[in-house]
């Protein structure tokens, strides 16, 4: 688990700097000279201290000041370059940051859009995605603000180790070095033990957080004032969270005995260290006021350092699980299997056969479509009419390319994959919160905006009202823009039509996007659009039948087969599964 953690540590710092080598090497190389300059700074400071406590005793007051100059101009030196260092870091690590971000985030996006449907469908990986995203957003800061620290906090302290090597203190050198490796060991364990008790990673915490999150939502708060939960929720979450903070205080205390005993050790260690070099203070001449003194100083920062590594330290090792699952996603990009070319180019697909096709989801063993056999020809109108489950949406998800079939074959106009023009209105249409007019191109934005083909759209979809209502097509829709105008679901639902009409595609497939609303106006709109798509092939879902009357061809689906097929009036006269459907529907229509 540790190797594999750190394993991932070391694979998002060198994606990292494969995205950007230049800005990353300045990053740390900025940090890294400040460090080391400390050490020019401490010794000017032992040499300023030495002149002041000892040497102004034999000289004059003038010959000690000439003689300070130099270190005072050294010390002055080193810290403007070190501030100035800092502000440049800072810059360039922000930069790093956004660079970086853009990049994994684009990243993300590529393998959304790339990968092939059964992945994109599968839950786990749509998980793995979001996790993705949001180590991108949150962590990925972490991990550059860290490295950033350590390596100023590790050059400091070599500057440290320098100093006193350079004096002759060899002892002192490698008693910095084992406190070093042994205070940030003992604090990292225990960092790593009080996180893992955190609530992003623990049951109870993911708990509390879901349940105070349902109660702060609308919707479920009115369903659960509907049935007199809201206090059996609060108790719930009273309880989760009193259990997390009791595990988080022990964790707390361990943590508190842990700091103490470290601190303890390590000031005892500088006062042995500082009784030892005052020992040889009249002995032994290399052993001066000045580097005592600095040397102490510098000691007692040095451990604050050492602290202050520890808590991005340990961040980034709980993060490292998030950080497997974006190393994960970033891995798929080089392996992309997508043949499907869909809108790409303006060839028609249409006829389209199906041969024996059946299929089952990799995931499940059941077969959801069985032994289909059908063909759309260009211009048909085609209903494809069944209960829920069906198959209604997985054979559309056939149609488009974005399953292959587990056995039997699909033909798209002689071609093995769909290499044409396709508009999709899908049941969850997309309400973009952007102008009028971008609503509508959105749908083809590959060819040159044609405003007077969006109006005529607009005027096809008795969306003119609120052309006029809006005052033109460029008008912010949603409540994103200030001034921005909400819509109401029926107008979303055209401008979903909108878009599909204005890809001028010879296929259009309306995946039920009017589940949502009544029968009867669902019956209308269909009615509507079968008139809109003349001069189209289109292909409507819906488990309601009022509309289905007008289409060329009816296929009735019964967990998975096709059960019956003709026009209305043939099926009516069957006296099948479609007639009882539309007996038992029929008074929704009245
Ligand atoms: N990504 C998937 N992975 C596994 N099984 C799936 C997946 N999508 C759908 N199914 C299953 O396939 C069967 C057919 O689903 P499909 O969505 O095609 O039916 P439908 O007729 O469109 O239903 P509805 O009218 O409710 O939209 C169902 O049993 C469903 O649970």
């Amino acid at each position: 688990m540790l190797k594999k953690n750190i394993y991932n540590i070391f694979l998002i710092i060198f994606r990292i700097f494969k995205k950007n080598p230049l800005i990353f090497s300045l990053t740390f190389l900025f940090p890294l000279v400040s460090g080391l300059l400390t050490f020019y700074s401490y010794s000017a400071q032992v040499t300023l201290i030495n002149l002041v406590a000892v040497e102004s005793r034999e000289f004059t007051w003038n010959q000690v000041f000439a003689a300070a100059i130099i270190p005072v101009l050294i010390y002055i030196s080193v810290y403007g370059v070190q501030n100035l260092f800092s502000s440049i870091t800072m810059i360039i690590k922000n930069k790093l940051n956004a660079n970086v971000t853009m990049a994994f985030q684009s990243d993300i996006i590529d393998v959304a859009n790339n990968i092939d449907f059964e992945r994109f469908d599968n839950k786990e990986f749509g998980d793995k995605l979001q996790r993705a995203k949001g180590v991108v957003g949150e962590d990925l800061d972490g991990i550059t603000n860290f490295l950033v620290s350590s390596v100023g906090t590790i050059s400091s302290l070599i500057s440290i180790i320098w100093l006193s090597a350079t004096s002759g203190y060899y002892l002192i050198t490698l008693i910095i070095s084992i406190m070093i490796v042994s205070t940030l060991t003992i604090r990292l364990i225990t960092e790593v033990k009080v996180r893992r008790v955190g609530r992003e990673i623990t049951f109870d915490g993911r708990m509390g957080d879901y349940l105070s999150k349902t109660l702060e939502d609308y919707n479920a708060l009115r369903e659960m004032k509907t049935y007199n939960s809201t206090n059996y929720f609060i108790e719930l979450w009273g309880n989760m969270m009193s259990k997390q903070h009791n595990k988080r205080y022990g964790a707390r205390k361990f943590e508190i005995k842990i700091g103490t005993i470290v601190a303890f050790l390590q000031t005892t260690t500088i006062f042995i260290v500082l009784i030892f070099l005052l020992n040889r203070l009249d002995g032994n001449n290399t052993v001066t006021i000045g580097t005592i003194s600095v040397l102490f100083l510098a000691l007692l920062s040095c451990g604050n350092k050492i602290m202050s590594l520890t808590w991005p330290l340990s961040r980034l090792y709980i993060s490292s699980s998030k950080l497997y699952d974006l190393n994960e996603v970033l891995e798929i990009s080089h392996n992309y299997s997508n043949k499907v070319e869909i809108n790409k180019n303006y060839q028609s697909l249409i006829p389209i056969t199906f041969s024996n096709v059946s299929f089952k989801y990799s995931i499940s063993e059941k077969y959801v479509l069985s032994n289909i056999n059908m063909t759309i020809k260009p211009g048909e109108k085609i209903a494809i009419v069944g209960e829920n489950g069906a198959g209604k949406s997985t054979l559309i998800k056939l149609i488009l390319g974005q399953y292959r079939p587990s056995s039997g074959f699909i033909d798209w106009n002689n071609c093995k994959y769909p290499n044409g023009k396709v508009s999709v209105v899908f049941q969850n249409f997309i309400k973009f919160e952007l102008s009028l007019r971008e609503n509508i191109i959105l749908g083809n934005v590959n060819e040159n905006i044609d405003d007077e083909r969006v109006m005529e759209i607009l005027e096809k979809c008795e969306l003119m009202d609120l052309f006029h209502e809006l005052g033109g097509l460029d008008v912010e829709l949603g409540q994103i823009y200030e001034g921005g105008r909400q819509l109401s679901g029926g107008q979303w639902q055209k401008l979903a039509i909108a878009r599909a009409l204005y890809n001028d595609a010879d296929l259009i497939i309306f995946d039920e996007p009017t589940s949502a609303i009544d029968p009867i106006s669902e019956m209308k709109i269909y009615q509507k659009l079968i008139d809109i798509c003349q001069d189209k092939t289109a292909i409507f879902i819906s488990h309601r039948l009022g509309w289905a009357k007008s289409v060329d061809r009816i296929y009735v689906l019964e967990s998975g087969i096709i059960a019956e097929e003709g026009n209305h009036e043939q099926l009516i006269a069957n006296n099948g599964l479609y007639s009882d459907m539309f007996n038992l529907q029929s008074s929704w229509y009245k």
